[in-house]
């Protein structure tokens, strides 16, 4: 799913408009009405006080399109103007008007701080303050307004934007912005509701098809998009009944140390639950014996060192290798990745302390083959590449980091973003029982294994990424969030793949 501007979505409006022959009071009256159905879905008539604040732009207007309905419905609604400037949009006082059908109580005006209503903890706010307009931050009365709304505690829905957020950039420290629970927001997603310092605001989100023209949103060029279960369907490669386990690829997982061999465990598995025909694994002495029982489908090679990896087989003839979980950052684990990287011309993928020795060892980057995958969380990704100044700077230091070095970024976190050159994928599975010892070691196994069965690096990336987050929902259903540890990830993905591909599957059964 396409991630538009502000400046795409307003132009989208304007040719639909034309293209639809409608007026654009008319193209209001269909969004605000889809948001006024979600919410009588939801709210099915309950008595309870409904409190709706709009601005004085279109997004004001569709706060007023909400309010005639609601109360054409039977709902207790008061109706709240906020007025931050006389510059009332022509669709915002149509509206007015309209809403003088069905009442005789005429909308509070509020123009400083003694209009503020009372609030209370049970009554059912919507924010119409601000939407896509917004062009500088709220300021005076109307922040204290935001933070009286906040400080109410009362559920809060947004209408396309929680107000006093921006679609394209991060708001400064203590900026007033709407903690909204829910937000219903139009046609296509914006950045700013997945990137860490801003996600918080947008509580549940809906996007609603608010039908804008598909032919010119289709033509709309992005290099910004958010995967969900649509996305990756078509990603997927069918298995062949004649075919053999030499088909699926043979990975080779490096890494572990005395202590940490769990890491590596979990990655081998979490490759061989993603259908990786063979899977090998070049650990330390050590942990010889707690691989082969941990895990017998895998094979093992051991260094020469007892406690860490200082070497790697070169000789070996893998499809795909990932280096790093556990494997921590001694000089002889260098040489290890060194002579990994100097004798591969395929891509690896690269994770955990392997991103460490990396970030050490600033010319091994140099050596990466092309399109290799590096999966860092925040941490490990600045030590990598440095400081950022807000999310928006670090999506620019990682995208210039992705083109220098021709690689994969995949920085993880409650939405993973995988960054290929320019592009960007942002992952929309996944939930806060994933915040686990290892679960990062299990994505690295599901990307390699995918790797190693043909698909190209970032479709790996992207679909394993999402698989791994699928599969944490399905241990979540069944465990909860805090149930959940990296080991029940590693064994759903097998039935994540399931639950995504079960038509591609049975069209090949037929
Ligand atoms: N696109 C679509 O597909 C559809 C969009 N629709 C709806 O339209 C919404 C966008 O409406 P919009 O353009 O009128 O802007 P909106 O957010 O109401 O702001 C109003 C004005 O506020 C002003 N202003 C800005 N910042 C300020 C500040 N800090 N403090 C004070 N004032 C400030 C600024 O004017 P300025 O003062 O800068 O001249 C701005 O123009 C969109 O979110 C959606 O809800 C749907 O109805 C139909 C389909
Ligand atoms: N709140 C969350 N929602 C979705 N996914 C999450 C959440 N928290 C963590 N994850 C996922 O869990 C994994 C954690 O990886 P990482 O931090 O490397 O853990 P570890 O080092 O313990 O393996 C990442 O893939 C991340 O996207
Ligand atoms: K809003």
């Amino acid at each position: 799913m396409k991630i538009l501007s502000a400046e795409q979505l307003s132009e989208a409006d304007k040719i639909s408009i034309e293209k639809q022959g409608i007026t654009s009071e008319k193209l209001m009256e269909r969004a605000a009405t889809l948001v006024f159905n979600e919410i009588h879905k939801r709210l099915q008539g309950a008595p309870i006080p409904v409190k709706i604040f709009c601005g004085i732009g279109n997004n004001g207007g569709d706060g007023l399109v909400v309010a005639r309905h609601l109360i054409q419905h039977g709902y207790h609604v008061t109706v709240y103007v906020v007025n931050y400037s006389d510059k009332r949009s022509d669709d915002f006082l149509s509206n007015y008007e309209r809403l003088k059908e069905v009442t005789n109580d005429w909308p509070k005006l509020i123009k400083k701080e003694n209009d503020f209503p009372d609030i209370d903890t049970g009554d059912f706010l919507i924010d119409a303050i601000f939407g896509i307009g917004l062009n500088r931050p709220i300021e005076g009365w109307v922040a204290k307004l935001v933070k009286h709304m906040n400080d109410s505690q009362a559920f809060t829905l947004s209408v396309d934007m929680p107000s006093g957020l921006f679609s394209d950039k991060v708001p400064g420290e203590k900026a007033a912005i709407i903690e909204a629970d829910y937000t219903l927001s139009f046609q296509a997603p914006k950045l700013v509701f997945f990137l860490p310092e801003t996600m918080d605001y947008v509580g549940d989100l809906q996007i609603i098809d608010i039908g804008l023209d598909r032919e010119f949103l289709a033509g709309l060029s992005t290099k910004t998009y958010l995967i969900n279960k649509d996305s990756v369907l078509p990603l997927y490669k069918q298995r062949k009944k004649n075919s053999h386990k030499g088909d699926y690829g043979h990975v080779l997982i490096a890494g572990g140390s005395y202590g940490k061999m769990g890491s590596v465990l979990l990655t081998a598995t979490a490759a061989l639950r993603t259908g990786s025909g063979l899977c090998s694994l070049y650990i330390p002495k050590c942990g010889y014996e707690i691989i082969q029982t941990g895990l017998p489908e895998a094979m093992v090679l051991t260094d020469p060192e007892n406690d860490m990896v200082s070497d790697y087989p070169e000789d070996f003839d893998a499809d795909v290798v990932c280096f790093g979980m556990g494997a921590g950052t001694d000089k002889k684990s260098v040489q290890a990745l060194k002579k990994l990287l100097e004798t591969s011309d395929s891509p690896v993928v690269i994770d955990a302390d392997g991103l460490n020795i990396l970030s050490a060892n600033m010319e091994l980057l140099g050596l990466l083959p092309e399109n290799s995958v590096l999966t860092p969380h925040p941490g490990e990704l600045k030590r990598l590449i440095g400081e950022w100044k807000d999310d928006f700077h670090k999506l620019e230091m990682v995208k210039a980091f992705s083109k220098k070095h021709k690689v994969v970024v995949v920085i993880k976190g409650a939405h993973t973003f995988t960054i290929n050159r320019e592009e960007i994928f942002i992952n929309n599975s996944g939930n806060p029982g994933m915040a686990t010892a290892g679960s990062g070691d299990v994505l690295s196994g599901v990307i390699t294994s995918l790797i190693g069965q043909s698909y190209e690096p970032v479709v790996a990336a992207v679909l394993g990424v999402f698989l791994h987050g699928l599969s944490g929902d399905i241990s979540s259903r069944e465990l909860g969030y805090e149930g959940v540890m990296a080991g029940d990830i590693a064994a759903n993905i097998g039935r994540a793949v399931k639950d995504l591909f079960s038509r591609e599957m049975k069209d090949q059964e037929n």
